[in-house]
């Protein structure tokens, strides 16, 4: 039927550099363009008068801003400001948490938005469909103009000629790639071909221009080390051609992606008015400009209340520094989004690789997906990389391609403990006290009388009243979070509990729109194929992994499986089913039931958007 006509997932298909016949260079995109090209050295630095002069402008205005005002909490000025002082997330080896309202982290964001900069966009061929008009109206919420679709601002990209001379002049300077690369044997497959990145139709004119030899799709550029080598082999992306316009898409997709955050920075960050409502909870909980963003903490000590932030703020921040911290801001290549997991355990590395901070159950799983039906349905594992004392899993970004990416992250399963956990608690029980803050903040009346006086929980404690006051028990699966794509972060779906509240979700994360349903749709049933040819999955209780839901504005749409650091293999005697209730001993997760759950709730949510239009 409808579903079955969508003939959406093509892993034969290969998608090449997508360029427009209007694309428009413009003066943003090319010096973002330059900078790159200035090579990682001259980043730091302001090499350019006339740069210098705009940004002592901009910098002026920030900085009176923040000297005139003495506002009892930071001003929305003064949240820009604290995005443009953002650093990259320093990597930590501890594993700390925020609470739901708060975001993780990213690399992006870095520049202030600037009015005029809209001239650099063009209008996006994409119009408020009417099925999101419906829910407006039905819900009495005018849409602000931020969340409606015929107001998306499309980047404007430069030619692909000027790209290649582009990445002429840069390879000239270097490009830095990872060298000191380390790899397990096992990393190296044969045949990692060429796969299908995005589900889901094209907009004609980007099919239109896909032809000829202009069809392949790189992953990522090539780098020095023996991992890379031996996988530019295998991946038979070997041809000086191919290698050079994989980097250029990357390059232009950065440059895309800071072009983009130019454009949200400024705006203020408040939740969708319809989901605000579903949520019954306000703007606070929404918070990719919080000032307890993970980025904040970095400047900010813990503790320190909105008041004397400002003032800290004011008395750290010399003139100098303000400016040194402006430009170091203005130079971060790129805009990689955590949106759930723990903080501090993610890097990009130069050349796009998502560095996730090593674990060996992890780093194993993905090894044996390589091998596995599963393996176009996660993230391609590059090997390992060793940094001084630290080693990282490197990973293909699944956000790469896409522009202005929005993000959903659903842990699946009907719990997300494993039963080790549950030993732990017997034998030797460990109060956290951080969990029982976050039950404390949530739901004080959760909590007994005498966890209140010890002011701690068990993890397994905490696990389960997540699992059980979520929809993980009842539902297979639960919303973690989701990134708009003016960069918005909701993080508190702890009340969707019911299909019919999940449907209202995707529908608000989709905008309805009937395209990107179907391609998710589609694409989950293919998951649900794959998944019953695996044989990693019958030996493996998955818990606490997630699926990925990556779209644009521009219809690339996937759903990715990742976080495997809480799979595990089973022993032979145990065959789990996936699709059964968990008691203790059967290793059941009930991932299947999650899978389902979803799949259903999208049919849904596809008949529900059908219907409206
Ligand atoms: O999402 P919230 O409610 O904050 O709780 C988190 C998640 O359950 C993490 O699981 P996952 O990794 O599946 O997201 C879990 O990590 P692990 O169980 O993996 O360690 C954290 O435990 P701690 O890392 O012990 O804090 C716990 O604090
Ligand atoms: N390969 C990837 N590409 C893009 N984003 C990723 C990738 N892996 C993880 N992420 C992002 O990081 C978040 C946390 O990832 P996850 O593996 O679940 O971390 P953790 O193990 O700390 O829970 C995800 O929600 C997603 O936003």
């Amino acid at each position: 039927m409808e579903d079955t006509e969508w003939n959406c997932y093509h892993p034969s298909t290969v998608i090449g550099l997508q360029t427009s016949n209007n694309v428009n260079t413009t003066d943003t995109i090319k010096e973002e363009l330059m900078d790159e090209d200035k090579g990682a050295n001259n980043r730091r630095e302001m090499t350019n008068d006339e740069d210098n002069g705009r940004n002592e402008q901009e910098d002026n205005d920030v900085l009176t801003d923040l000297l005139d005002e003495t506002p009892p909490h930071l001003s929305h000025r003064a949240h820009t400001l604290q995005k443009t002082f953002r650093r990259s997330p320093k990597l930590q080896s501890t594993k700390s948490f925020p609470p739901y309202s708060q975001p993780i982290g990213g690399l992006g964001y870095e520049r202030d938005s600037d009015p005029e900069s809209e001239s650099d966009y063009e209008t996006a061929d994409v119009t408020l469909n009417s099925s999101s008009k419906r829910i407006a109206q039905d819900t009495g919420f005018e849409q602000p103009d931020a969340f409606r679709l015929d107001t998306w601002k499309t980047p404007t990209r430069c030619s692909r000629e000027e790209l290649r001379a582009r990445l002429k002049r840069s390879s000239e300077v270097g490009i830095k790639g990872t060298e000191d690369v380390t790899c397990d044997g096992g990393t190296n497959v044969d045949g990692w071909e060429r796969r299908e990145r995005w589900i889901g139709k094209r907009r004609p004119k980007e099919t239109g221009e896909q032809g000829g030899g202009e069809g392949t799709h790189h992953r990522r550029e090539t780098k020095k080390g023996v991992c890379d080598q031996e996988e530019g082999d295998t991946n038979g992306i070997s041809s000086e051609v191919e290698e050079e316009e994989g980097l250029m898409r990357r390059r232009m997709m950065r440059a895309e992606r800071k072009t983009w955050q130019e454009g949200i920075k400024d705006e203020v960050s408040q939740p969708h008015p319809i989901l605000a409502k579903l949520l019954h909870s306000s703007g606070s909980s929404s918070s990719s400009f919080s000032l307890y963003s993970a980025e904040s903490e970095e400047v900010y000590s813990e503790g320190e209340d909105t008041d004397s932030r400002l003032k800290t703020l004011r008395k750290c921040f010399s003139w100098k520094t303000l400016k040194t911290i402006i430009s170091l801001g203005r130079s971060s290549p790129s805009s990689w989004v955590q949106l759930a997991g723990h903080q501090g355990n993610f890097q990009l590395s130069d050349g796009g690789e998502v560095l996730k901070l090593y674990s060996e159950t992890e780093a194993m799983c993905l090894d044996n997906l390589m091998r596995d039906p599963l393996r176009p349905f996660v993230p391609q594992y590059h090997g390992l990389l060793t940094q001084g004392e630290e080693r990282f899993i490197r990973m293909e970004d699944l956000l790469d391609g896409l522009t202005r990416p929005i993000i959903m992250d659903c842990k699946m399963g009907i719990r997300t403990y494993q039963e080790d956990e549950l030993v732990k608690c017997r034998t030797a029980p460990t109060l956290r006290s951080d969990m029982y803050h976050k039950m404390l903040q949530a739901d004080p009346g959760a909590l007994s009388a005498e966890e209140h006086e010890q002011r701690g929980v068990t993890k397994l404690r905490y696990l389960r009243w997540r699992d059980t006051t979520s929809s993980t028990s009842a539902l297979g699966f639960r919303i973690e979070g989701i990134m708009m794509e003016n960069g918005n972060v909701q993080r508190d779906f702890r009340k969707m509990l019911s299909l019919v509240q999940v449907t209202e979700v995707l529908l608000y994360f989709t905008r309805s729109r009937l395209d990107i349903l179907r391609a998710y749709h589609c694409r989950l049933q293919a998951l649900g194929d794959a998944l019953e040819r695996s044989s990693f999955f019958s030996s493996n209780e998955v818990i606490g992994s997630s699926l990925l839901f990556v779209h644009d504005y521009s219809g690339k749409a996937n759903v990715w499986m990742i976080d495997f650091g809480k799979t595990t293999p089973t022993p032979e005697s145990i065959r789990i089913r996936h699709n059964v209730q968990w008691t203790e001993g059967n290793r059941e997760d009930g991932y299947l039931i999650g899978l389902a759950s979803l799949t259903s709730s999208l049919h849904q949510a596809i008949t529900l958007a059908s219907q409206q239009q």
